[in-house]
């Protein structure tokens, strides 16, 4: 089942529903033993609890009073605690004399050497950056300090994952009940994301949420006894040009590797995509070219006239098709040639693409962003980055966190776009079809690279190790899922 993400309301909604856990302070006493079993874990895996040091940064509201019990709990266990009251008139009062009565030290400013810092700032009622006398706590840090934030890293919006300037950037983050959307759209600020169980409800309506391993390789096509090449999906790629084969054989590369579906290409790099994959259906000119289930049309197109007829013809076709790369420069400039569409349309943009397409840059709201350039032209928009987000004109939103940034490298978006392609072919919408897409790619690229730079035919190569982790190990290799 897919992973959900929920706002700020949605979290409080859940928590009111628990009653009594509420308002007798138990889910706080739970979420902050979380917090607090969470650094004792990073102290011994560093050398022990007893003697270690840890400071704590305390706001005004629930978020600071997380963190004071937490303290306390540290304190208990031998840890020399001190805190910084950023409102000391308006300090959680029951937390202040629980870490009190634990032997924390109330100061001025946290000394330095400490082997981590809890951040109770904010969490899901904050608004804004840092302000000022929070945002000096953090800066006079050592920069090797852990940072362990309560709920979110403060200056991070819950509900966007805007990351305000400055913002707290934490090694670790505890959460409680349910994941926040801020921990999808701000998964480099938050670290490693432990969601620790306070007795929540089911939260949201699952508008957010992240496909998981498991969701992929149920999705993921395998063929069964009865299909042959035509039945399992034939995509048809348009891409590239005879000077510039490379996102022809790359974004071909890619549908061949994703599926057992049978993979055609249409262009003047023709020759160049057969010698890198005899097994596609290449041919020059688009009369020659047979039926496909669902087209990928753009990659190193370029955008002249002859382009424009190539995505002319594509969307005039009444099958899914995935635009992208200069397909999506050629569209912002004839937005017309989409209009009579039914079939589904995936636009696979990067940030630049993007604000040619939306006629404004995405902005720091990546997700209002991509949902309204979805609703606004009625098709499925992908939005790239390492935070992978694709928003159906609905506003369903799946979104998939890289975990690095190695596949922002030239030519890895046409091996995107063509394992994408390959999933729509197979019949997946385009919502499964580009997030799926995406996790695969990640995963192939955290493969390929394991710390290093790659190149995209790099990540291509590991686009099967990716697969075969994913369904070997998810699925059982019959692709019946294990119970
Ligand atoms: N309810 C419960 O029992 C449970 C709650 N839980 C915990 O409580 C948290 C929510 O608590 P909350 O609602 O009190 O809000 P919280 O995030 O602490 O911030 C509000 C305060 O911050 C201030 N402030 C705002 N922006 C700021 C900024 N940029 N920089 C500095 N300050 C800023 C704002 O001040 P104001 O704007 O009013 O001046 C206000 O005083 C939640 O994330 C979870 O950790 C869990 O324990 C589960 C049980
Ligand atoms: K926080």
């Amino acid at each position: 089942m897919p992973v959900y993400y929920c706002t700020a309301d949605e979290v409080r909604a859940a928590e009111a529903a628990t009653g009594d856990l509420l308002t007798g302070g138990t889910l706080m006493v739970r979420a902050a033993h979380g917090v607090a079993q969470a650094v004792l874990t990073e102290l011994r895996g560093t050398g022990g609890c007893y003697g270690r040091s840890v400071g704590l940064v305390i706001g005004a509201g629930n978020n600071g009073g997380d963190a004071l019990y937490a303290g306390a709990e540290l304190g208990r266990h031998g840890v020399a605690v001190t805190a910084v009251l950023l409102v000391p008139d308006q300090t959680h009062e029951g937390g202040l004399a629980a870490l009190r009565r634990a032997g924390g030290r109330i100061v001025a400013s946290l000394p330095a050497g400490l082997d981590a810092v809890v951040d109770g700032v904010v969490g899901i009622g904050g608004r804004g950056p840092l302000r000022p006398a929070a945002a000096a706590v953090f800066a006079a840090l050592d920069p090797d300090t852990t940072v362990v934030a309560v709920d979110l890293p403060s200056g991070v919006d819950a509900d966007t994952g805007v990351i305000h300037n400055p913002a707290v950037r934490a090694d670790i983050t505890v959460t409680f009940g349910v994941l926040r959307r801020a921990h999808l759209l701000a998964a480099e600020q938050c670290g490693r994301v432990t969601v620790i169980d306070i007795g929540l409800g089911a939260a949201g309506d699952g508008s957010v949420a992240a496909l998981t391993d498991a969701d992929v390789a149920a999705a993921w096509p395998v063929p069964g006894p009865h299909d042959d090449k035509y039945t399992q999906g034939v995509v048809g790629i348009v891409a590239g040009s005879q000077q510039y084969p490379g996102a022809a054989v790359l974004c071909t590369g890619g549908a061949v590797a994703a599926t057992s579906g049978m993979t055609r290409f249409i262009g003047g790099a023709a020759p160049q995509v057969v010698a890198h994959r005899p097994e596609v259906v290449a041919v020059e000119r688009f009369d020659d070219a047979g039926r496909v289930q669902a087209w990928v049309v753009g990659p190193g197109l370029g955008v002249d006239e002859r382009a424009e007829a190539m995505v002319e013809r594509v969307l005039a076709a009444d099958v899914p098709v995935l635009v992208d790369a200069d397909g999506l420069t050629v569209l912002a400039r004839r937005p017309d040639l989409r209009s009579g569409r039914t079939a589904p349309t995936l636009l696979t943009p990067h940030a630049g693409e993007f604000a040619r397409l939306a006629g404004a840059p995405v902005g720091p709201d990546r997700l209002t962003a991509t949902r309204e350039l979805a609703a606004r032209l009625g098709a499925t928009v992908l939005l790239k980055g390492r935070i992978t987000l694709v928003a159906d004109p609905d506003g369903q939103v799946y979104g998939n966190d890289a975990g690095s940034s190695w596949a922002a490298t030239a030519g890895a978006g046409d091996v995107l776009s063509g394992i994408a392609g390959a999933l729509l072919a197979a019949g997946r919408s385009p919502l499964v079809a580009g997030a799926a897409a995406a996790r695969v790619h990640a995963r192939a690229a955290r493969a390929a690279s394991r710390g290093v730079p790659i190149g995209a035919s790099d990540l291509l190569g590991a686009v099967p190790t990716a697969l075969r982790d994913l369904l070997v190990d998810e699925q059982g290799a019959t692709g019946v899922q294990r119970t």
